[in-house]
This record gives C-alpha cells, structure tokens and sequence, in this order.
C-alpha cells in the first residue's frame, strides 16, 4: 500500500501538490489522473523519494522511501523510460540494476521475456523505439518483484498491442496482490485499466473514487425510457418531474415517446413506470465515458486552458449546484 498523509510540495510561490491525504490500496489498479501541472509526477517522485515534501509525508509499506530495506524489491517504478545509457545494451541495463541490488541475473531474462524484449536485448538501447524503451523501463520495474508498482504514461508511444500489453499486465500485477498506481492522459485506456481513480487538479485533491461509482455519478450518465404510447410517457414524465422529492432529478423530452432522466437511476425509473402501468420499449442507463466525467471535475483546473475550449467552458457540478 501507498500512503500520502498531508503530502505537500512547494517550489518557490508555486504549490505542485497541496495536503494530498490517501491510501493507494494493493489488489487494485489505481489511476491518477489530472491535467497538466497538477502535481502528478510530483507526487510519483516523493513517493519515490526523489523529490523531499515540504510538508507531510509518502509511505511505501508504512515506511518512507528511504527507509526501505531493498527499495527495488519493495517498489518497481517507470518514470522516465528514456532515463538510461544509450550504449549499453536493454540486458546489461537491467543486469547492472540487478547486481547492485542483489538480484541474481536469471531474473533479468525473465523480465526481458515478460514485456517482450528478449529478441533484441543484445542491441544498444540508444537505438530502441520510444515504445521498446518503455517496455525496457517496465521491465526495470518488474526486476525486484515489488509488491508495489508506479508507473507514469507507460502507454506513451506504445501502439495499440502495446497499449493492451500495459492493460492486461497491470490487471495481472493487481490480481496477484500487488499495488498499482499508473497516471495516464489517454481516457479510454484508464477507463479501461483502473478499478480506483484518484483526480487531483492544482495539486489538491478532486475525487478518490472507485471507477464505477465516479461514472454513475457523472452528469452525463443518464435513464433512457421510451414506450409506444406518447400520453403514458406524458404521464411518466409528470410523475418523475412532481413525485421525485429529490430536485437533482431532471426530465428531458427527446420526443413524444422517449425521455432522458438525469439525477436518479434506472431502478427508480423503472419502479415508477411500473407503478403507472407505463408500457416501455426501452428502458436502459447511459454511462457516461471517463473522459466525461472527468472534464466536468477537473474543468476548472486546467492550467492552461484554452479560452472557449470545452474543458474551460463547462461548468462543473460544483458550479451547477451553486446556481
Ligand atoms: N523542479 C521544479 N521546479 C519548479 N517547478 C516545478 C518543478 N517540478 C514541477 N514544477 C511545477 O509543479 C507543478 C506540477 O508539475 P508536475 O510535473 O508534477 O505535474 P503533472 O501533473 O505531472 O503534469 P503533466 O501531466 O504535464 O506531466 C507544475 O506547475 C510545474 O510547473
């Protein structure tokens, strides 16, 4: 496990990351996501003890980076892939890690193996794709066998087999146990990977949240109904718009027979349809996407938006309430 107690990084007047307080929870894949500057790799580099907190404190295991007895058996990370000798070749890169930590060298062609760089861990790293190096920093990751993973974009430059390589070893890492905790800018790839998500924006904290939860509770998902009679579904729209005591629920009318129902779920929906004795032809939830979700959290705290683009333009939830 991960644990960020008051976590806090000052860099002159500017605030990276501001009072994070979480657990990275093992046996899950956790996403961390947040825009531009938010304070993301930031937060990766003092779990890692690259960067010293300016307040409060990150734990690997209960215990700071630099308390770790075998750091790399403990915690395997991939932050820079590019951060290696040119000259040396993918083998004596990950065999010059191995000796220095005590891992004997059987391990480090097992790891080649796994992310698929066997066939070329002779040759000079300087000559690799961006896509090999990042698998050639996953496999410096994987090394110690961490209970403990922190992986930053390592989607970067992957094609899409890749990209599906990085899912489904993740997915395998958490389900032997492991902690994972990955950032990524590409949605429909975390929407994809991550059971848990944490957003922050400007350093701070937006949502700490499982995957599923956070999309219900999106704006954009919503109840479909539609039934082939226009006065029932009149008479549905009534009663969901006067019966609900709860004013987050707001009817849309798409035509005289279908309706869009934002602020409830499809149970209620249907109960009431029921109760009426409403014929329906459809009656179904539309999940909003990660990348809709999150626009509507994190609108406010892009720092560099682009005046009228639509994650500056939308008003969050919080605004919406406030009105
Ligand atoms: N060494 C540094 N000196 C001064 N400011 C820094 C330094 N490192 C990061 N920052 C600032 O801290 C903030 C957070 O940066 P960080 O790189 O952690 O964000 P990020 O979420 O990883 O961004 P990205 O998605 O672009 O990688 C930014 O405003 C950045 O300019």
């Amino acid at each position: 496990m991960i644990t960020l107690r008051g976590l806090t990084k000052r860099y002159g007047d500017t605030v990276a990351v501001d009072n994070l307080t979480l657990d990275v929870r093992e046996g899950r894949v956790t996403g961390f996501l947040g825009p531009n500057g938010a304070g993301k790799s930031t937060t990766m580099r003092m779990i890692l003890g690259l960067d010293r907190p300016s307040r409060g404190e990150a734990l690997i295991g209960g215990r700071p980076y630099a308390a770790l007895r075998h750091p790399v058996r403990e915690v395997g990370a991939l932050l820079d892939a590019k951060a290696l000798h040119p000259a040396r070749s993918a083998r004596d890169h990950l065999l010059a890690m191995a000796r220095s930590n005590g891992i004997p060298a059987r391990r480090v062609d097992e790891v080649l193996e796994t992310v698929g760089l066997a066939k070329v861990a002779r040759r000079r790293a300087g000559g690799f794709s961006l896509g090999m190096y990042q698998r050639l920093g996953v496999a410096g990751a994987l090394l110690g066998d961490p209970r403990v993973l922190i992986f930053d974009e390592p989607v970067n430059g992957l094609d899409p087999d890749g990209v599906r390589w990085i899912r489904e070893l993740t997915r395998n890492l958490a389900d032997e146990g492991r902690t994972v905790f990955l950032s990524s800018h590409l949605m429909s790839e975390m929407q994809l990977t991550a059971d848990q998500l944490v957003i922050i924006g400007r350093g701070t904290l937006l949502a700490n949240t499982s995957m599923s939860e956070f999309l219900a509770n999106s704006a954009a998902t919503a109840v479909r109904v539609r039934g082939p009679e226009p006065g029932s579904i009149a008479m549905l729209r009534h009663r969901l718009e006067s019966h609900s005591a709860d004013p987050a629920v707001r009817v849309d009318v798409v035509s005289d027979t279908e309706l869009v129902v934002r602020g409830t779920t499809v149970e209620f929906v249907g109960d009431v349809a029921h109760a009426l004795a409403v014929r329906l032809h459809e009656l179904r939830t539309m999940s909003a996407s990660l990348e809709q979700a999150y626009m509507e959290l994190t609108a406010e705290s892009v720092e560099y938006a682009v005046p009228g683009s639509t994650a500056g333009a939308n008003p969050s939830p919080r605004q919406e309430a406030q009105v």
